[in-house]
């Protein structure tokens, strides 16, 4: 049997004023009757930016400029009678009153409404994508833990992270759990996200932590996912069959690297920017790059198809 060819489609993520554009697809269309992001098929010679200014005018009458927009997500779905490469643009700068041109409903909501039962599928890394940050921040080496939970609520107070990673491999389960608490108590206070790290039943013993980062070796004993669907699962990666299997456990967001040498992993080697970016393309959920990076690595990140960044160096200072 052929293959069916794949379609490649623009999507547009139009926010304004925190919220974003969302439409209803036609009852009889593909998909219909579950909401979306306006966008449609980019057509023959047409680039993605053109494609989503058409799109975007005739579905709504909104007018963008094409230099507005921002990558998202590549999302490669296949549905079995249709496959599709989702193409997904951002821009915060559309021009005029949104109708729905083509009869469908359309209302502005705010990404924490997104949920993924009223979208195709497809677009459930699309709404991971939209709700992580730039940059996933990783606690350094754990020398002593008052220092630790000083240095968490330094950070805090200046506006830190969104979303931290409590990484403290050299602890007992004991300490770790405990000094978990402590992490959690100044995460809440700023209604900042802490990724336990480790392994799933973690989250049992600290309910109030966003989700699970699982390492590969552990990741890699498990089947289905091993954390319930309220909770954020990620998963350290560096190869394809590592994405994969990441992909096959349902996880959120992966980490994908080590881009460059780093001091934490001496010996491994970077897999550099042109090699991260094919396996970001070969992934179906958001990726951070990890691996000797520096905040001004964000763009090129971002330019290879990741969500952001991930790493210790560029945010932790030991006190
Ligand atoms: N626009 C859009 N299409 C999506 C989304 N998610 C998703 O799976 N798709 C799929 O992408 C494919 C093409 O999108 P489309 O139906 O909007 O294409 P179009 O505007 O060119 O419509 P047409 O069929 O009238 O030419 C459809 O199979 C649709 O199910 C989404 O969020 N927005
Ligand atoms: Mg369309």
């Amino acid at each position: 049997m052929a293959a069916v060819p794949e379609i490649h489609v623009a999507v547009g993520v139009i926010f304004r004023q925190g919220k974003v554009l969302i439409a209803r697809r036609p009852e009889h269309v593909h998909q219909g009757g579950l909401l979306e992001f306006p966008g449609g098929k980019v057509e023959e010679g047409e680039t993605v930016q053109q494609a989503l200014v058409r799109e975007i005018r005739e579905e709504t009458g909104l007018r963008i400029a094409p230099e507005s927009l921002v990558p998202v997500i590549e999302v490669r779905h296949d549905y079995g009678d249709k496959r599709v490469f989702l193409d997904v643009w951002q821009t915060s700068s559309a021009e005029g009153e949104p109708e729905g041109r083509e009869g469908q409903e359309i209302r502005w909501l705010d990404v924490r409404e997104l949920t993924d039962v009223d979208f195709p599928v497809a677009n459930r890394p699309i709404i991971r994508a939209l709700r992580l940050p730039r940059q996933y921040a990783i606690t350094g080496t754990v020398e002593n833990e008052d220092a630790f939970v000083r240095r968490l609520q330094q950070s805090a107070e200046c506006g830190g992270p969104e979303l931290t990673l409590f990484r403290a491999p050299e602890l007992s389960v004991e300490a770790y759990t405990r000094l978990a608490h402590r992490a959690l108590e100044v995460c809440q206070a700023t209604d900042a996200m802490l990724m336990l790290h480790g392994y799933p039943s973690l989250i049992e013993h600290l309910p109030q932590a966003r989700g699970v980062h699982l390492p590969w070796r552990e990741a890699r004993q498990f089947a289905t996912r091993p954390i319930a669907d309220n909770y954020l699962l990620a998963v350290s990666c560096h190869n394809e069959g590592e994405i994969a299997h990441a992909v096959q456990l349902q996880a959120d967001f992966i980490t994908l690297g080590p881009v460059n040498p780093t001091p934490s992993h001496p010996g491994a080697h970077g897999m550099g920017w042109r090699r991260f970016r094919a396996l970001v393309a070969a992934s179906t959920v958001p990726v951070y790059a990890l691996g000797g990076l520096s905040l001004t690595d964000i763009d090129e990140a971002r330019g290879a198809g990741a969500q952001g960044i991930a790493g210790i160096s560029f945010w932790w200072s030991d006190v």
